[in-house]
């Protein structure tokens, strides 16, 4: 397993699982949607995560929740370049950018960011391209995850003969591929993409077999929080579900892995601090 990783000029030792604040700029996360108080509002909400202990900001534009609509690349790009170019000048912390566009890639690098998350691991137009430039210019790595299926239909009816090998497979074509043309490996992280293209208990079976995800000897990062994994389960509504929250990411960093990707960065790491000590004890 990758136990130390470099994100652009910062170095991250994987001794201990780190926290992904999740940063929402689509516009309906914000009351005006006017561009300063995005910016100035994302800022504070960005500054209130890396206090609590944030190693990672993910910035996404486009929603890739199921049904989610398309978002045009300069919509996209007006949302996450001016939020980027501000955390990387404030804030002591890795910036992630959440987009499959090979154009906010390559703009969101530089920009500052120190991470891309492409939920569609690199497979539209130019992205593989985009990601090795930014890897082997600027020492960007990038994180490739599973979805079966787009946003518009991946949760109409997800199948599979098995889950949990089905999403391995994929990652050992998809790591072959990326490193044939030229993308290496230390520049890798994956994510099996819990939501994306699974039902209930497909999620579960994957997250009851995160461990067999070390045979990759890359970072894993993983997606719980709000999810409707949690949601279905618990029958709770998406402001309901911290209890949901916290408990798949206790059982994540259990599992060792090694990026949580959370919108609640406070509580998950008091959960993180309690299976540290949990792990230091004989
Ligand atoms: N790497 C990674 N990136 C993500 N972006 C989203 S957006 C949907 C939501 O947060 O509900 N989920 C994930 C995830 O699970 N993994």
């Amino acid at each position: 397993r990758k136990h130390m990783i470099k994100f652009r000029h910062r170095e991250i030792k994987f001794d201990t699982p780190k926290v992904m604040g999740i940063l929402n700029v689509t516009p309906d996360s914000f009351s005006d949607g006017g561009h300063f108080s995005t910016v100035d509002t994302a800022m504070r909400q960005a500054e209130l995560m890396v206090n609590a202990g944030a190693a990672f900001i993910d910035v996404g534009g486009e929603s890739t929740r199921p049904g989610a609509v398309a978002v045009a690349l300069q919509e996209e790009l007006d949302r996450v370049i001016p939020i980027i170019e501000s955390i990387g000048k404030q804030l002591d912390v890795v910036v992630s950018v959440d987009t499959s566009k090979a154009q906010v890639m390559t703009q969101a690098v530089e920009s500052g960011a120190g991470l891309i998350n492409d939920v569609r691991a690199l497979r539209n137009e130019g992205a593989l391209n985009a990601a090795i430039h930014a890897a082997n210019h600027f020492n960007v790595p990038s994180c490739l995850m599973h979805m079966q299926g787009k946003p518009q239909n991946m949760q109409y009816k997800p199948h599979y003969v098995g889950v949990v090998e089905e999403v391995l497979s994929f990652f050992e074509r998809r790591i072959q591929e990326c490193t044939d043309a030229g993308l290496n490996y230390q520049h890798i992280l994956i994510d099996p993409g819990f939501g994306f293209g699974k039902t209930l208990d497909h999620n579960y079976q994957i997250l009851k077999n995160l461990q067999k995800f070390n045979k990759f000897e890359v970072p894993l990062l993983v997606g719980m929080s709000r999810k409707s994994m949690i949601g279905n389960l618990l029958q709770r509504d998406v402001n309901q579900r911290l209890a949901g929250n916290i408990a798949t990411a206790t059982i994540a960093a259990l599992a060792g892995v090694e990026i949580i990707r959370v919108h609640d960065v406070d509580e998950t790491m008091d959960a993180i601090k309690i299976v540290n000590k949990l792990q230091s004890v004989e």
